[in-house]
C-alpha cells in the first residue's frame, strides 16, 4: 500500500491523473491495451474532465483504452445517479470513445441477470487470460464502502471473482458490483478519497483491527500489484501512523 498525501483536492486528481496516464501507457507498451474499471459516485468527476482536458488529452491512445465499472446503479443510464451516464458527460464524449471500447452494465435486466451478464462480459473480455484488469479505480465513502461493497452485505463473503447484485435494505435500491476478489485480480488499484468527510472512514480502513463488516474496503488488497491511496490533507487527518 502507498498512500499519496495531496493538500489539495485538485493536487490529488493532478496525482492520480498523473499515475493513470503512467500505468495506461505502460499497459499499452506491455500488451497493446489498457483496460480500466472506473469508479462512480461523486469524486472521480473531478478525475475524468481533467483526464479529457486539454493537459491530458493527448497524453494516451484512447482507442486501446476499455472502459469497464466497478458498480452501477440500477437506474436507466439517462438517470442522474447513473456512473455510467456521469463517466460518458466527463469522459467519454470529451475524449470521443468509440462505444466499442466501452463496457456498461446493462441495467434493463433485473439486478441479477445484470451483475451475471456483466461477468460474463469481463470474462469473454479477458478471454483464456486472468481476469485481472489493468486499473481498478476505487472511492470510499463515508460508511466505508468502496465499489458497492456496503457494510453488512453478503457479497463481503465472496471468495471467488464475480459480479454481484447488492440490496441496500436502508435505501430500497439494488447496485451491482465488482466483488473483492475480482478487484483484487486488478494488476494495479487506486483509490481517490479528499475531503474531511472521509477521514474517519480513511482511519478504519487504513489503521483500524479488521472489520470487514463496518469497514468493507479493508477487502482491498492486490493480489500481484499495488493498492495507491491518492489523499487529501483533511481526507487522511485522522492517520495516526507517520507514512
Ligand atoms: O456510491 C459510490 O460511492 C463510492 C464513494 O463515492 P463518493 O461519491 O463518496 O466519492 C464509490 O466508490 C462508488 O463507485 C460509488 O458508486
Amino acid at each position: 500500500m502507498t498512500l499519496n498525501i495531496f493538500d489539495t483536492p485538485d493536487e490529488v486528481v493532478d496525482g492520480l491523473a498523473q499515475y493513470f496516464v503512467k500505468i495506461a501507457n505502460e499497459s499499452i507498451a506491455a500488451h497493446g491495451k489498457f483496460s480500466v474499471a472506473l469508479s462512480g459516485g461523486s469524486s472521480p468527476k473531478k478525475l475524468y474532465e481533467l483526464l479529457a482536458s486539454t493537459i491530458y488529452a493527448d497524453s494516451i491512445d484512447w482507442t486501446k483504452v476499455y472502459f469497464f465499472f466497478g458498480d452501477e446503479r440500477n437506474v436507466p443510464q439517462t438517470d442522474s445517479q447513473s456512473n455510467y451516464l456521469m463517466a460518458k458527460k466527463a469522459l467519454f464524449e470529451p475524449l470521443y470513445i468509440d462505444a466499442a471500447n466501452i463496457y456498461p452494465v446493462d441495467t434493463t435486466l433485473t439486478p441479477k441477470e445484470a451483475a451475471q451478464k456483466y461477468a460474463e462480459t469481463i470474462a469473454e473480455f479477458f478471454d483464456d487470460d486472468e481476469m485481472s484488469f489493468d486499473l481498478v479505480l476505487l472511492g470510499l465513502g463515508d460508511n466505508s464502502h468502496t465499489a458497492s461493497l456496503f457494510p453488512y452485505t453478503p457479497v463481503l463473503h465472496d471468495v471467488t471473482p464475480s459480479v454481484k447484485e447488492v440490496w441496500l435494505e436502508d435505501q430500497q435500491v439494488y447496485r451491482i458490483t465488482l466483488n473483492a476478489p475480482l478487484i483484487n485480480e486488478a494488476k494495479n488499484i487506486a483509490f481517490l478519497v479528499y475531503g474531511e468527510g472521509k477521514a474517519e472512514a480513511v482511519h478504519h480502513v487504513l489503521e483500524d483491527d479488521e472489520d470487514i463488516e463496518n469497514y468493507p474496503a479493508q477487502l482491498i488488497d492486490s493480489i500481484t500489484g499495488d493498492v495507491q491511496w491518492f489523499l487529501d490533507e483533511p481526507a487522511a487527518a485522522n492517520l495516526e501512523e507517520e507514512y
